[in-house]
């Protein structure tokens, strides 16, 4: 998917909500265990109910992996119905990969080529020569963490080194990379305060925002610091809108809670264009 797309996607649709599927067998309605494949099973029926609402998904791959092979088999047929079925839709796997070159050129395989997602996020400790081999595919996005929203970004990623935070190191060096333009970052929605000061490093990439609902982080707070002239924001809600009920109800009530924010997220455009 080019950006231009997701750009007319998030126009059309009035939306720049993307939707976590972090499935989770201890909370999906009962009546669902007894499918063959009660992950995939949940997924249809949330994406069914709300791919009208949101511009892209986000499956976690931890949610999967620790299903082991019937988990990760959920994973790719999660991953194929929405290519599928709904293929205008940006797809996240979001599994923080990043190792030595040859490692990541496997890694970058496996989610680009083998399941075909659209990006991943990717973690940018380990330096370019981890990062390039996931850059180089055509028309596929790394998202590389550049301030998580948990506490723990404050223990090594607001820290100085040479007198610059190291989330700015990240920014600003990774930047530079050849085949810059297919990376995006990730900004928890916890750390608002800091987007004023992102988006001067980078004020045309897309940035995909988890941390809102759940998390506690506020929607209005990040479109005012993180929106761009092409609205530059994928904010993502996982358990707020999957797990809105446990009963037979689940698909409607997560259709509802995705309205709210996609409501939300109209009115923030209408506003921002006016
Ligand atoms: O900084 C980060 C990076 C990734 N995440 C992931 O996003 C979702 C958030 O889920 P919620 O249920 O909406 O809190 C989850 O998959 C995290 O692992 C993040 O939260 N923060």
């Amino acid at each position: 998917m080019t950006q231009d797309q997701l750009i007319h996607q998030i126009k059309t649709k009035q939306s720049f909500l993307c939707i976590g599927l972090d499935v989770d067998l201890n909370k999906i309605p009962e009546v669902l265990l007894k499918e063959d494949d009660p992950i995939f099973a949940f997924n249809k029926a949330i994406i069914d109910a709300t791919h009208h609402l949101c511009v892209a998904y986000k499956p976690n791959t931890a949610f999967y992996e620790a299903y082991g092979l019937k988990g990760w088999k959920a994973l790719e047929k999660t991953i194929a119905y929405l290519n599928e079925k709904y293929p205008e839709i940006f797809t996240i796997a979001d599994a923080k990969r990043g190792d030595i070159g040859n490692t990541s050129a496997m890694y970058a395989k496996a989610f680009f080529e083998d399941l075909a997602f659209d990006s991943v996020t990717v973690a940018p400790y380990m330096g370019k020569d981890s990062v390039e081999p996931f850059l180089s595919f055509e028309n596929k996005y790394t998202i590389l963490l550049a301030l998580t929203s948990n506490v723990g970004a404050y223990d090594f990623q607001t820290k100085n080194v040479d007198d610059k935070a190291l989330y700015k190191h990240v920014l600003e060096t990774s930047k530079t990379w050849e085949n810059a333009e297919r990376l995006m970052y990730v900004v928890g929605a916890t750390k608002a305060e800091f987007l004023e000061d992102i988006r001067k490093i980078i004020p045309d990439s897309f940035l995909l925002v988890p941390g809102v609902g759940a998390q506690g982080g506020s929607l209005e707070e990040v479109c005012k610091y993180g929106m761009n002239k092409n609205i530059g924001l994928l904010i993502n809600s996982s358990r707020g809108i999957i797990y809105a009920s446990k009963e037979t109800d689940f698909a409607e009530a997560a259709d509802l809670k995705a309205k709210e924010l996609q409501s939300a997220m109209a009115a923030i455009l209408d506003r921002s264009e006016s």
